[in-house]
């Protein structure tokens, strides 16, 4: 099973004079940790929205576990997604009103295959998940998740996306908020628990101070070579 597997991507945003994402192949093997890097607008977050199937790809193929994500029909798709896939973004959207616990256990409450995956007591696991991330003071886990700082936000939804151990994590510039030990040490735990969970992540970001966390770094601007 390859938890990412990119063949001839051509993607062209709708009024777009040429097209932002022109990708021969890609792949990334279970548990693998890629760091994909390029400079601001090159195009990274639009390949991350793909990879979800949230934007629509008529030219080429995205497989994730080996399923083409486009010849699935919208509620299917979602449900795929959350079956399969973590995300973390820049923004984390969090259900604001939920607590932390709540927040990270979002993920079983809408797939069976996490919440199956995610041990006898996933509140339990939701609890050590945060905890290994560096949110182990018990009234945080309670508090809405509006009530947490950025930081606090940014723990609460990688925990979310590790939860139910899914094939792939997607991560979009997630530290861009914090200072550069803050960054350095999330990264590193990020890194630490997708790899004990055999979870491959595909981390994206401009900074390449983070590279040396990851098995492989790949610069963006030479993978996207077929845009035009
Ligand atoms: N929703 C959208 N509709 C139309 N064009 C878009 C949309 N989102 C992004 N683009 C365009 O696609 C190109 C790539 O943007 P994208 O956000 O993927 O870059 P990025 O590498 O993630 O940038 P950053 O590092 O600043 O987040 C840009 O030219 C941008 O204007």
């Amino acid at each position: 099973m390859h938890p990412l597997r990119i063949e001839r991507l051509v993607y062209r945003w709708p009024g777009a004079a040429r097209s932002t994402l022109g990708i021969g192949a890609l792949s990334l093997a279970s548990g693998e940790r890629l760091f994909l890097h390029g400079p601001s607008g090159c195009g990274k977050s639009t390949l991350l929205s793909a990879i979800a199937g949230v934007v629509d790809v008529p030219t080429g193929a995205i497989l994730v576990a080996d399923k083409d994500v486009g010849a699935l029909n919208g509620g299917a798709r979602d449900r795929f997604r959350v079956d399969h896939i973590g995300m973390i973004f820049q923004v984390f959207n969090l259900i604001p009103w939920l607590s932390a616990l709540e927040n990270v256990l979002l993920p079983c409450t809408f797939s069976k295959r996490r919440l199956e995956r995610s041990g006898e007591d996933p509140a339990g696991t939701a609890r050590n998940l945060l905890d290994e991330l560096g949110l182990s003071d018990p009234s945080l886990a309670s508090k809405p998740a509006s009530e947490l700082s950025v930081g606090q936000q940014q723990r609460v939804a990688a925990a979310r996306a590790l939860i139910g151990k899914p094939d792939l994590i997607l991560a979009d510039e997630p530290t861009s908020a914090l200072d550069e030990v803050a960054k350095a040490a999330f990264v590193d735990l990020l890194a630490r628990e997708c790899a004990e969970a055999g979870t491959a992540l595909l981390f994206v970001s401009h900074d390449r101070s983070l590279e040396h966390h990851f098995d492989r770094s790949v610069d963006f601007l030479a993978l996207n070579g077929g845009a035009a």
